[in-house]
């Protein structure tokens, strides 16, 4: 299997591909339906990227049902702390979170199924390329809760003024 799965509880898989290192650079594969689907992770209906500055902080965002999204982040440039926050209220793990460092050498992903808040801080000048499972991007379902209910590393952090306005956990319109 080109992939190895390990599981981080609530849900959350670390994805760990196989590299394949030759004179030229590397290979590897990125998404592989019929193994993704093994592993309870469906097939990608939108792809993203996006590029931040060192101390970037996006998050934490979820979009509530009916389009709810699964995500796989990869960082194919530069190095992020990926977090995910249960925001499933009648979850036994709400509020608790995962965190992964994922960058250029680990070539870790992470799955990230729907119930969970996303966000990750850019620990170096990052490229990150995450695929969205479930339903494609909908305004008028996005939901975020406040960037400070992580504890980032760098403390300098550059945010949108849309995530600065993000509700606190306990305010905020959760799964049920
Ligand atoms: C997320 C998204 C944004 N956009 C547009 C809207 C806006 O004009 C511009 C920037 O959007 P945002 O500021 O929401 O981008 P960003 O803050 O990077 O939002 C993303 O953050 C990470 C943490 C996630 O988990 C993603 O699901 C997504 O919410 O891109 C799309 O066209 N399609 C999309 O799927």
């Amino acid at each position: 299997m080109p992939f190895e799965f390990e599981n981080l509880g609530m849900g959350i898989i670390l994805i760990k591909p196989k590299v394949f290192p030759d004179k030229r650079g590397f290979f590897l594969e990125v998404f592989k339906s019929e193994d993704f689907t093994k592993m309870r992770i469906p097939n990608v209906i939108q792809t993203n990227m996006s590029f931040s500055r060192k101390g970037v902080v996006r998050g934490l965002h979820y979009q509530r049902t009916p389009k709810e999204q699964g995500k796989i982040i990869f960082v194919p440039k530069g190095r992020i702390l990926d977090v995910a926050v249960d925001v499933r209220k009648s979850s036994p793990t709400f509020g608790k979170y995962v965190k992964a460092e994922l960058n250029e050498e680990n070539h870790y992903m992470l799955w990230i199924p729907p119930g969970f808040a996303h966000g990750f801080q850019a620990l170096e000048d990052s490229i990150v390329i995450y695929f969205i499972t479930h339903n494609e991007y909908s305004p008028p379902h996005e939901r975020c809760i406040s960037y400070s209910y992580i504890d980032w590393p760098i403390k300098e952090v550059i945010i949108s003024d849309k995530d600065l306005q993000c509700p606190s956990l306990e305010k905020a319109e959760v799964f049920d």
